[in-house]
């Protein structure tokens, strides 16, 4: 396929994101005064994604979407409207057609499943631990791929999931969907992602607990530079950690907006969606 980027350009008022396939031409105009100098490299891109249902449901509708590298991404939109759907394309938890979601310009489909699975984890609304230890679980990707990891890079991945060294050798069955949630993301670095995709990781939890989590998000996006895609029905929680945010609508991204700009949205559906939601 040609390459697609996604430039940065001055219109008289601000800074903006312009996310351009070269394919078609067709372009989404974003304001994004943080994003930087120059051109952002993109991580993943879909072009022309659709999911039909066995029922004959039209599931996704010809979704095109660049996503930035090291951005955080949030998708809100209403229930029902695609966002896991489009979600669980990214790592082929359903099988997206040939040539409509490429990873660092490479046709998903053309990888090794295990390996695009590892460069792109993913996290649920509730966490589901192996059996055994906290350190058990997190050893458990590498050691697949032959890997054993040490006892202090374990307790380094603890640390980056803002866990404390004591949970190391406690058993996944006892903690809290909170803490369970922070050993799932553990588990997940360990596999040393390129992607984070998040499917409502902090409905299930509290807020002290949702803002540990929002907090390992942003600091894996500074230090690492981790791109992350989160599915969210909080819009508040949205506004706090994402760069951009994707309207989906009915399976379309109607509109890709500044989370402060959301109030700018104009597809009516997406409008009435967000009037509702605040
Ligand atoms: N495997 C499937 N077979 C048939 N229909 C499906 C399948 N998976 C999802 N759907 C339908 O596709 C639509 C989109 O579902 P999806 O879960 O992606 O929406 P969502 O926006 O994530 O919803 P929610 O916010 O409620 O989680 C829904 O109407 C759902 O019933």
């Amino acid at each position: 396929m040609s390459s697609s980027s996604i430039q940065l350009v001055d219109t008289s008022r601000t800074t903006a994101l312009c996310v351009v396939a070269e394919e078609d031409r067709e372009h989404l105009l974003v304001d994004v005064e943080a994003a930087g100098d120059g051109e952002l490299e993109t991580k993943f891109q879909v072009r022309n994604l659709t999911k039909v249902s066995q029922t004959g449901d039209l599931i996704l509708r010809g979704i095109n979407v660049d996503i930035p590298k090291g951005m955080i991404v949030g998708i809100i939109g209403p229930s029902g409207s695609g966002k896991s759907t489009l979600l669980r394309a990214l790592n082929r938890l359903w099988e997206p057609p040939s040539h409509t979601v490429f990873l660092d310009g490479r046709d998903i489909t053309d990888l090794d499943v295990l390996v695009l699975r590892r460069k792109v984890g993913m996290l649920f609304q509730l966490p589901v631990l192996f059996e055994g230890t906290v350190a058990d679980n997190i050893r458990y990707g590498p050691q697949l791929r032959g890997k054993k990891l040490s006892d202090n890079e374990v307790h380094k991945l603890l640390t980056l999931a803002d866990l404390d060294s004591s949970f190391f050798n406690k058993a996944g069955s006892g903690l809290s969907v909170g803490q369970a949630q922070r050993v799932a993301l553990a588990r997940t670095l360990a596999n040393e992602p390129e992607v984070l995709l998040l499917d409502e990781p902090t409905s299930a939890l509290d807020p002290i607990s949702t803002q540990n989590i929002e907090d390992v998000i942003m600091k894996l996006k500074k230090k690492s530079g981790l791109t992350t895609i989160m599915v969210s029905h909080s819009i508040k929680q949205i506004q706090r950690v994402a760069d951009l945010v994707c309207l989906l609508v009915n399976g379309e991204i109607v509109e890709v907006l500044k989370p402060n700009k959301l109030s700018e949205a104009k597809h009516p559906m997406a409008l009435r969606f967000l009037e509702l939601s605040s």
